[in-house]
């Protein structure tokens, strides 16, 4: 009787939804700072100059995945003006995006990012950084793409004044159906 009710109803079924989102940073070097990179410590005279770890591909990330998740950005969740996160580690900041995923009901299939720096040398360390991503993420480290280009020695990024990542997320909302069986 309920099946022919509802088969007779307007459907609220919705399949599972795949959606998108794309995430940009950039930030400067400055002496006397570590250089942070999805999570890892790279070995280099410089690091990036921020308010938090200055995780620049971390950061890139978190905006691909709220905005796949269509939740404000990284600012809205940890404001600049805010003094108790100073110097809060960019996973923090990511396994935050998981839990509001999490919350949804989302899925989050596959991140892929590239980082945009004359130097150090990135690809040596992705191997670390899928670890600490993935972990922060929750999703295995062949769900997470790091690839890196120098400038070619033009603009800001190729005066090593500074590192820019870019970085998209995929992601699968819950299907949801009024049907009884
Ligand atoms: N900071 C970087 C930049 C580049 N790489 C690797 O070198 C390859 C060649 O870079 P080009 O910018 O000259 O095309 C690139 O595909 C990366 O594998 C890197 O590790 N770190
Ligand atoms: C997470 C925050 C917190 O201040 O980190 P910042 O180091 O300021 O980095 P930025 O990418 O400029 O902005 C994101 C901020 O919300």
């Amino acid at each position: 009787m309920l099946k022919a009710l509802l088969s007779s109803t307007p459907s609220s079924t919705r399949p599972a939804c795949p959606r998108v989102g794309i995430g940009y940073d950039v930030h400067c070097y400055a002496e006397g700072r570590p250089f942070i990179l999805g999570g890892v410590h790279i070995p280099h005279h410089q690091g990036l100059q921020g308010h938090s770890d200055a995780d620049v591909l971390c950061h890139a990330i978190a905006d691909a995945l709220l905005g796949a998740l269509g939740e404000p950005d990284i600012g809205f969740w940890f404001p600049p003006s805010d003094a108790s996160i100073e110097g809060i580690s960019s996973l923090k900041i990511l396994e935050k995006a998981a839990a509001i995923a999490a919350e949804k009901g989302v899925t989050i299939e596959n991140i892929d990012s590239t980082v945009i720096a004359e130097a150090p040398k990135i690809m040596p360390h992705t191997a670390a950084m899928k670890l600490c991503i993935g972990n922060a993420l929750g999703i295995t480290t062949d769900r997470v793409g790091i690839k890196a280009t120098t400038n070619e020695r033009m603009g800001f990024v190729g005066r090593e004044e500074g590192v820019a990542a870019m970085a998209v997320a995929s992601v699968t909302f819950p299907g949801v159906s009024n049907s009884v069986d």
